[in-house]
């Protein structure tokens, strides 16, 4: 029995996202949980015919327990989007809190699932998350995810438009964090390769770091990106159960990260980023979730430049979410 679960599945990349998930054939039962119409949308894509079993919950009757338990993975879409002129960071007001309480959820009802997590603001949701856990003591550095499949999205078809490759062969390692200059796209290691010229890679490099303000400002206050997040998800939430489920070996895809898990080469990475606790790096996925940490590889000299100005800002970022848990009485 593999379940999934999707927290929010009834927001603008909930129920896409849950869409793609139903069509997953790994997946034998989907649970569905919002503070609204999670049962509306579960009816729904019930009727479709995969093998996966749909069920909707809301908060009251144990909603939130009944949803994670016996979760195998679990998906963070809840919380609110941007409207135009805010920064992710500005979510954190309102995000941190509903991570929060999810994470508890986490903790008390399926502590050994995998976390993947996409509310803003990333950067510090994720240390959230893993700061609930452990204070529960049921971290498994190996099992939280930052999803930032969406950056590496971006980067596959941005770049393909000025190179003419074909957008679905190109991989473009983007590292960092998941916002603004903490999303650094290593052009210098696109596969296939490809030479851009230094205009090339300046305007490249912006557009990938600001392509969620191009929708924000596309949708114009009634929100971010949903569809495309909800493919990105869809894709790392596949890449998982490849390893996890059906013991795929191979797989690499960049995550945001604790690096603190033993083994699997944090380590290298944390001192090569001032050591940063959570970095985004190109992760290879095994069995047990994360089998390695690679290290970033040779950065250009504009991509060092890059990784210098996206540090302190991570820094920022990441200590906000751990005080959030560790250091209630500032918030
Ligand atoms: N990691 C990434 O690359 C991306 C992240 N995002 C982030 O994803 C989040 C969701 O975005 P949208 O789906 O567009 O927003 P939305 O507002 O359409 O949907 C959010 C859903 O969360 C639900 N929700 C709120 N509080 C909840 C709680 N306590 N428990 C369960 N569900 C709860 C709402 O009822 C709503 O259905 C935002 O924070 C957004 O910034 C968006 C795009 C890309
Ligand atoms: O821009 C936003 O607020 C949503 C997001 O994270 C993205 O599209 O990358």
């Amino acid at each position: 029995m593999v379940k999934a679960v999707v927290l929010g599945a009834a927001g603008g990349i909930g129920q896409p996202l849950s869409l793609l998930l139903k069509l997953n054939d790994a997946i034998t039962e989907l649970a569905l949980y919002d503070i609204v119409n999670s049962p509306g949308v579960a009816a729904d894509l019930s009727h479709i015919n995969t093998p996966a079993k749909v069920t909707g919950y809301l908060p009251p009757n144990d909603g939130l327990k009944n949803a994670l338990t016996n979760a195998h993975l679990i998906v963070i879409p809840a919380g609110v989007p941007r409207k135009p002129g805010m920064s992710r960071d500005d979510l954190f007001k309102i995000n941190a809190g509903i991570v929060r309480d999810l994470a508890t959820g986490i903790a008390n009802y399926s502590p050994d699932a995998y976390v993947l997590v996409i509310s803003n603001p990333v950067n510090s949701t994720v240390p959230i998350i893993a700061e609930v856990l452990k204070k529960h003591g049921v971290f498994n550095a190996k099992k939280v995810f930052g999803v930032t499949t969406l950056d590496i999205v971006r980067a596959s078809t941005f770049t393909s438009s000025v190179s003419r490759a074909d957008p679905r062969e190109v991989r473009v390692p983007v590292v960092g964090g998941h916002s603004g200059v903490t999303i650094i796209p290593l052009l210098s290691q696109i596969s296939p390769p490809h030479t851009f010229n230094q205009e090339e890679i300046e305007s490249l490099t912006k557009r990938i770091q600001f392509g969620g303000d191009e929708v924000v400002k596309a949708k114009d206050g009634a929100g971010s990106a949903t569809l495309s997040m909800a493919q990105a998800g869809a894709r790392f939430a596949t890449s998982i159960l490849n390893a996890t489920v059906k013991g795929e070996s191979g797989i690499v895809e960049p995550s945001y990260v604790c690096l603190d898990a033993d083994g699997v080469g944090g380590k290298q990475v944390r001192i090569a980023v001032n050591g940063l606790s959570y970095f985004s790096s190109n992760i290879e996925l095994g069995k047990n979730g994360i089998e390695k940490i690679h290290p970033l590889g040779d950065l250009s000299e504009y991509e060092n430049k890059l990784l210098e100005a996206a540090i302190p800002e991570l820094r920022t970022n990441i200590n906000k979410g751990v005080s959030f848990i560790t250091d209630e009485s500032k918030f």
